[in-house]
């Protein structure tokens, strides 16, 4: 079986397909990143997916049970630090707000899968999306001595101490940083165009909304951020693994608040335990 480096390298992408708007340049949509108005990006909705407590005696079976009818809920007391989550979130913030020609030096190459760059599905679609992101698998120090020559130990450490509190079981895993920044005509813009993970499952951290899920028979709806809250929903690998009886949550990304959002997302892949 490939790895995903493998597969991203027998398929490299355009540079186009892998640089973002320099977002601060731009006081109105451009044509590239203006998506057709019928799209809904407007509704307010709110879908009530389930919230689960990790403490609560029955979480396994309300796991199962969210899992196969939403593909998706939020987990509570889940004992990560949320100051943790807070550092996380503000190296992000520092990253992205670094100016444009310095991310560049840490752009993800053609056939790469870790960097600064465009979500991978852009290349999909045939407007970009307001986004920007940045995705580590293993070790950042590379990217990280790019970014700060004088000071990349910091965001290192902190990514450190996430991976350790984050994974609890050894598996595959992927972080990745999302940006969505201020958009002025945020009913023309998409965050991220609707798409499934190819993960087994994604844990995703949101403090602002955006988030949106499609749900059969009841169409976009967005997550709402639940304080201290991690988002859990089913990638394409467990609806496979599980014949379908989970299913892989179609998703995307809307511009709902007059602040640049950010999220962090787990990927989690192939488990290395024997199940
Ligand atoms: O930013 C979000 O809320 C979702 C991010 C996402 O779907 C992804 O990174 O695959
Ligand atoms: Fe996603």
């Amino acid at each position: 079986m490939s790895t995903l480096s493998e597969v991203y390298t027998q398929y490299p992408l355009k540079v186009d397909d892998i640089i973002p708007l320099d977002f601060d340049s731009v006081v109105t949509v451009p044509d590239s990143h203006a998506w057709p108005i019928s799209d809904g990006f407007e509704s307010n909705d709110w879908l009530s997916i389930p919230t689960i407590d990790l403490k609560d005696p029955d979480a396994a079976k309300l796991i199962g049970h969210a899992s196969e009818t939403w593909g998706v809920f939020q987990v509570v007391n889940h004992d990560i630090p949320l100051n943790l989550l807070d550092e996380v979130e503000s190296e992000a913030r520092q990253l992205f707000s670094l100016p444009t020609t310095q991310k560049l030096k840490a752009l993800r190459s053609p056939g790469g899968v870790t960097g600064y760059g465009l979500a991978r599905i852009s290349s999909f679609f045939n407007k970009f999306m307001w986004h920007e992101g940045f995705t580590i698998i293993g070790s950042p120090l590379d990217h990280a001595r790019e970014l700060w020559p004088n000071d990349y130990q910091k965001f290192c450490r902190v990514r450190r101490r996430n991976e350790v509190a984050w994974f609890t079981w050894s598996c595959q895993h992927a972080l990745q940083l999302n940006s969505y920044p201020l958009c002025p005509d945020p009913n023309r813009a998409i965050g991220l165009a609707p798409h499934t993970d190819t993960s087994l499952f994604t844990i995703l951290h949101q403090r602002i909304s955006g988030l949106q899920i499609f749900k059969e028979g009841v169409g976009w709806g967005l997550v709402q951020p639940v304080t201290g809250a991690l988002v859990v929903n089913v990638g394409d690998l467990l609806h496979i693994l599980s014949n379908a009886r989970f299913p892989s949550v179609v998703h995307r990304v809307v511009m709902k608040e007059a602040k640049q959002r950010f999220s962090v997302a787990f990927f989690y892949s192939r488990l290395l335990i024997s199940i």
